[in-house]
């Protein structure tokens, strides 16, 4: 069974149609990853599987339970997490308790949670800013920290909203084995990305929209080579690029 069903997923704010239509499954223990052109509707989505929107109609099972209609709360206590793409973290309050956030959903003991906490803070990378004000941490040092109050909530599946804009090149191979250790974990992973050289090597599955729609679906070796991915968004040059840099 999958543990995501997205079902003729339609959101409309007033007349902008901002998915339209859009179906697919993710498999549990994969990565997906969701690219196309800005304005796609990539954030919508994950909005409307998240809860943090209402879709207008269609859709979302998530290990085999219509969550179509529940609040965000209750689907990150159901294990479906997301992160922002920006980031906001509480920035007069300690890295740690920034994540103790994510922690005691999960746990209500204040030792426990502290454990999951310095635990996640530890995977990733950021065991010694513990005690650090938040607002004292790198763009790339406050992504970390997002995905470690995320983790820290336990989740079945992990969605992650370009998790890697604004990073370095060091801090986007870092984020990918991030990603690569969190699913090694049994984590599921649905990634928003535009940057290709990150996404194309890990995803298991791509999904593409377009204008709202779903414009192509399959593994990365077959997207890369997908005439309307091409044109909607890749273009001829950066094809080859990825084509070449897999070989
Ligand atoms: N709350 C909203 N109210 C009105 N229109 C919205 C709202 N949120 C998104 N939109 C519109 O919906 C469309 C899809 O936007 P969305 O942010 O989902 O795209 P995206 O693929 O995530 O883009 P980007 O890559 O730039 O983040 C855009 O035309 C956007 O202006």
């Amino acid at each position: 069974m999958a543990l995501i069903e997205v079902r003729n997923l339609t959101m409309k704010f007033g007349s902008l149609v901002a998915n339209d239509n859009v179906s697919f499954d993710i498999e549990p223990g994969t990565i997906v990853g969701l690219i196309g052109p800005n304005g796609a509707g990539k954030t919508t989505l994950f909005n409307c599987i998240s809860g943090v929107y209402q879709p207008s109609a269609g859709s979302v099972r998530f290990d085999g339970r219509d969550i179509t209609r529940l609040p965000a709360h209750r689907i990150a206590r159901l294990g479906a997490v997301r992160t922002f793409q920006v980031v906001h973290p509480l920035k007069d309050m300690t890295v740690l308790d920034n994540v103790l956030v994510g922690a005691f959903l999960r746990e209500s003991g204040t030792g426990r949670a502290t454990a999951v906490a310095r635990r996640c803070l530890e995977a990733c990378h950021l065991g010694d800013m513990i005690d650090r004000p938040a607002g004292d941490l790198t763009i790339g040092g406050k992504k970390r920290l997002e995905m470690a109050r995320a983790l820290a909530t336990g989740p079945k599946l992990l969605m992650l909203d370009e998790a890697m804009a604004g990073l370095t090149s060091t801090e986007v191979k870092d984020s990918v084995d991030l990603i690569r250790r969190i699913r090694a974990d049994g984590i599921t992973l649905l990634v928003v990305e535009h940057i290709m050289e990150a996404i194309m090597p890990i995803a298991d599955k791509m999904v593409v929209l377009d204008g709202g729609s779903k414009i192509a679906e399959g593994p990365p070796e077959h997207i890369i080579d997908d005439e309307r991915v091409i044109e909607a968004y890749f273009g001829q040059k950066f094809s080859k690029r990825i084509k070449a840099r897999r070989k």
